[in-house]
């Protein structure tokens, strides 16, 4: 029953992960993550009763395993000690540079470390001038000395990921929270918490960290802020700071100065086309693309060959990839269940506009330097490159830009009235936080409309590429398992496209890019930056033990490996429980993914099969009504000690 819990949860976070790029989450995807709450709440209901108690030990267990970062790492007993290094010393840098706040992030995607500058930057409004912090570069044991430096404030803006767990960055300074016993009397410090009401385990981290930091003798200056990236988390994080900032000022008995915080993190430099060191879109190192290097991570992507790309429907207006990527001599491994990360660039035409607004040439090749010298970031992106490839490569131009870009935007207005509507939308009055909801969030505006609608506004590009946030890679659950296919790692995506409220259509940035991307035998197959991604989301030791996969439409995606991967075992005469698939879809003439394999794996009795067409008869059915049916079948294969999976 425990591993059972295990991978109900699991396959929660899973159904998370494939949703993980808002911006192209389709419709249909949607329409499954609504039924598959109606599955949960009956399942569940089930579950509590029986399980309750593996749960309290699971529970007991969780800070054993890192369940989402897919590092492993072993807890030391109580005393854990952290490397400790005078480059690390951020006392020492707060110190020389006459500051007295740091902002340290726990940031996964880059919110946290965003929401971090932005509160070190406001510090000097205050006279705390502020440095934003990683926790991995830093030796947080370091806190207890803190409060040697006078008016001292520590600010955690952390993020929570999986079940409850920190971000990669963050997690040795969580360890060491939870082990270690430091005094820390005298820091003074307010956290602002990271995460989504969807999940169960919210914001766990932010509130940890609060309470943790609370029983070590620190102050808490002001109560702990919980953003809801469900919600409008910007704007959870605006009201918070607003409370903030004065809270902080009666804590030190110290006054606003009124000085505007508009100045720039970074000095641009541009540079002649004679430059031979210039980044094309490498994340890491210089010419990384040309001199492929083995290990491959985030930081050194593989650019692997895509040798299939096929439609899986049959009909219909909507597409769905099937693609398959080479990774024969990248020494890439994966398990079934683990994530692909895929790094996708901007549509040109969204760039060139970019450049028009900004009446810039793209081709021009500048560097953004860090002001802070005693920053471990020097560039908010590898530099220098060309404004293109910035724009291309490196920032995000499709997101809904934050209220402080619009901020830093109303400046660029020759236009009275376009300039007040930024501003509004940047403050914080109920009017302007409406107008944001409506014009930004709700009409879906991201920078490219902005500008278009705001004619006026002429930003300076290098401004611009300061502000805007750095192009995320997109993950997508693996559909093989590595026993069949140990050289290709293959992907089953729909391609995003959707009308936004201002009549305009918005088309999802990597699957709209690899939908291009057809392997063709007469030229050099086209290339994409990969690595793989650990997960948790793991088929059961023993093929024996039964499991039940509940996957509508490319929620499949992942049970594909694990049945390829179970059909392996029965072929090497190994005793396979009950495999039981649900699957749901519109129509079985149109969109019935893998429905030639999954029919075979059928007949050679090692899937049992159970699907739900919604449109093929007048009375919708989706996989809830099948499991609803099967209640007994499920129910016994509870008490066999099955597992339930759950991916949408
Ligand atoms: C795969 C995944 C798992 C997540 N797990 C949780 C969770 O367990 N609890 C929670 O409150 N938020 C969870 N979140 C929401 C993130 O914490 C939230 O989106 C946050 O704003 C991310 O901050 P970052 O951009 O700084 O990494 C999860 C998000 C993703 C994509």
């Amino acid at each position: 029953m425990a591993s059972f819990i295990t991978s109900w949860i699991t396959g929660l976070v899973m159904g998370t992960i494939m949703d993980e790029t808002k911006a192209e989450v389709g419709a249909e995807q949607i329409s499954s993550d609504v039924s598959l709450f109606s599955i949960i709440d009956i399942v569940l209901l089930a579950l509590i009763i029986g399980g309750l108690t593996w749960w309290l030990v699971k529970k007991n267990n969780r800070n054993v395993s890192n369940l989402t970062s897919g590092k492993s790492y072993t807890i030391q007993p109580t005393s854990l000690t952290m490397q400790t290094n005078t480059d690390n010393s951020f006392v020492k840098k707060l110190q020389s540079s006459g500051r007295s706040l740091v902002v340290f992030y726990g940031s996964q995607t880059g919110t946290g470390e965003e929401f971090a500058g932005r509160l070190a930057k406001e510090g000097v409004r205050y006279r705390l001038k502020g440095m934003v912090a990683d926790p991995e570069e830093c030796d947080m044991e370091e806190l207890v000395n803190l409060k040697n430096i006078p008016n001292s404030l520590a600010v955690f803006c952390m993020a929570t990921y999986g079940e409850g767990d920190p971000t990669d960055n963050a997690m040795e300074f969580y360890e060491w929270l939870q082990n270690g016993d430091a005094d820390l009397t005298g820091l003074n410090y307010a956290v602002f918490g990271l995460g989504n009401k969807t999940y169960e385990h919210y914001n766990d981290v932010g509130k940890y960290v609060d309470k943790r930091l609370e029983e070590l003798g620190a102050t808490r200056v002001f109560e702990l802020g919980l953003g809801d990236d469900d919600g409008n988390i910007e704007d959870d994080f605006i009201t918070w700071k607003d409370k903030f900032w004065p809270a902080v000022c009666e804590f030190y008995g110290i006054e606003s100065t009124g000085e505007d915080i508009s100045m720039r993190q970074y000095r641009l430099e541009e540079y002649d086309d004679s430059l031979d060191r210039v980044f094309t879109g490498e994340m890491g190192r210089l010419h990384s693309h040309k001199n492929q290097r083995p290990p491959y991570d985030a930081k050194n992507p593989y650019l692997s060959k895509i040798l299939v790309n096929r439609e899986l429907f049959k009909s219909g207006d909507r597409n769905c990839m099937h693609i398959e990527f080479d990774i024969e001599d990248s020494k890439l491994r994966y398990d079934s269940g683990d994530h692909l990360a895929v790094y996708p660039i901007n549509n040109t035409e969204l760039v060139e506009k970019i450049g028009k607004f900004c009446e810039k040439n793209l081709e021009t090749v500048f560097s953004l330097i860090n002001t802070d010298e005693e920053s471990s970031k020097k560039h908010p992106f590898p530099c220098p490159c060309s404004y293109k490839t910035a724009l291309t490569h490196y920032l995000d131009i499709t997101q809904n830009p934050r209220t402080h870009v619009l901020k830093e935007l109303a400046e660029y207005c020759s236009e009275p009235a376009e300039k007040e509507k930024l501003k509004l939308m940047a403050g914080t009055s109920p009017e302007g936080k409406a107008l944001y909801q409506k014009w930004i969030i709700e009409d879906n505006r991201n920078i490219v409309h902005i500008l278009e609608d705001l004619p006026s506004c002429k930003p300076a590009l290098d401004h611009l590429c300061e502000l805007l946030p750095r192009l995320q890679p997109r993950y997508y659950s693996i559909s093989s398992s590595p026993k069949l296919h140990p050289t290709r790692v293959h992907v089953t995506a729909v391609v995003v496209e959707y009308k936004t409220p201002t009549g305009r259509v918005n088309k999802g940035v990597a699957t709209t890019w690899l939908r291009e991307k057809i392997p063709n035998s007469n030229e050099v197959a086209p290339t994409v930056p990969i690595f793989v991604r650990k997960s948790q989301f793991r088929l059961p030791n023993k093929p024996q033990t039964p499991i039940i996969m509940i996957g509508p439409g490319t929620g499949v995606a992942p049970f594909r490996g694990f049945i390829q991967e179970r059909n392996h075992s029965k072929q090497e005469g190994k005793q396979v429980g009950q495999t039981i698939l649900y699957f749901g879809c519109r129509k079985r003439n149109e969109d019935f993914l893998y429905e030639e394999e999954f029919l075979e794996y059928e007949k050679n009795d090692l899937l049992t099969l159970k699907v739900a067409f919604s449109r093929d008869q007048e009375k919708k059915v989706y996989v809830t009504h099948l499991i609803e049916k099967d209640a007994d079948v499920i129910w016994n294969i509870f008490e066999n000690n099955g597992h339930l999976y759950i991916c949408g």
